[in-house]
């Protein structure tokens, strides 16, 4: 890891309807190193998908500059690859045929038609989908298909992989073998992630910096937390380490007590507000 890949410098975004505006995110900045492993985790509606989407180009920030391997971000690209926590494949397609799609778009003039092949077959073997090449999306599980997408992405040798809850609706067992899955890719590849997540602990098993956003609205980095651990991570070792216990901790505390009390505080002071511009003498109490 060395340069700064990934950079969010200034971004707001506000959100505009029948003349109202939303400010749902202010002042966002980020470096993210190649080859880094990224979470983002915050309370539900602070803004994490709005990151997500602005990295990705599909929404364009209000104000601030993304870039990318230092080129600028105006609009979806093959440069940064978004899986969903619920699969987009298409349905009338198999699992080859959802990753041949992205890889002929990609590869049409780099690869020959054998080398496209091969690809497809390596990317799906990476996810052990190699047995279910002709099954439609409907005839595997919900598992399987996150698989599908995660191999269809990377399939695309993205700059960036960005992972919005990849693993959000999958039951724990599923999802615990996913996540091995996904770290011993990331070994392997060395690809630079941007993952949401709600679950403290898969931000700390996975990733190289937890990412910690204030609530909104105009929410923000209230805090990054560097999680300096050996890698490859045992899920059953981390369970008894004080280091990995002490970032959960620290992860935890962020969320359930630093954000209420800022909330509190936020509470606190608009009912002063309110008060003092109401006249009332409670306000000097
Ligand atoms: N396209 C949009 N138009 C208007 N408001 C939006 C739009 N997208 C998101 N918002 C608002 O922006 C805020 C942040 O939404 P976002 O989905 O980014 O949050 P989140 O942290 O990803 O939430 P969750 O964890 O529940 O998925 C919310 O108040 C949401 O209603």
């Amino acid at each position: 890891m060395s340069d700064r890949f990934l950079n969010l410098s200034k971004v707001h975004m506000n959100f505009e309807k029948n003349g109202t505006v939303n400010p749902v995110l202010r002042d966002v900045n980020l470096d993210v190193q190649r080859g880094e492993f990224i979470s983002l985790i915050g309370h539900s509606g602070c803004g994490k998908s709005t990151v997500l989407n602005i990295i990705a180009g599909l929404l364009r920030a209000s104000e601030g500059v993304v870039l990318v391997d230092n080129k600028e971000v105006n609009a979806p690209g093959p440069d940064r690859a978004l899986v969903f926590q619920n699969h987009s494949l298409l349905p009338w397609l198999t699992v080859y045929q959802n990753v041949e799609l992205a890889v002929d778009k990609i590869f049409r003039n780099s690869k020959t038609a054998a080398e496209r092949k091969d690809w497809i077959l390596h990317n799906l073997e990476m996810v052990n989908m190699g047995h279910a090449l002709d099954r439609l999306p409907s005839e595997i599980s919900g598992g399987m298909k996150q698989r599908v997408g995660i191999a269809r992405a990377l399939a695309m040798e993205p700059k960036v992989l960005l992972l919005d809850e990849p693993f959000g609706a999958l039951d724990a067992l599923t999802r615990a073998k996913l996540q091995d899955e996904v770290m011993r890719i990331q070994s392997e590849l060395q690809n630079t992630v941007v993952m949401i997540t709600h679950d403290v602990d898969e931000a700390v098993l996975l990733s190289d910096r937890i990412v910690m956003m204030t609530n909104g609205p105009a929410a923000t980095i209230g805090q990054i937390l560097d999680v300096d651990l050996p890698r490859p991570r045992d899920r059953i070792a981390m369970a008894d380490d004080t280091r990995y216990n002490h970032y959960r901790h620290e992860v935890l505390s962020f969320l359930y007590e630093k954000q209420r009390k800022v909330e509190d505080f936020d509470k606190h002071k608009q009912q002063r507000n309110s008060t003092v511009a109401s006249g009332s003498t409670k306000a000097h109490a």
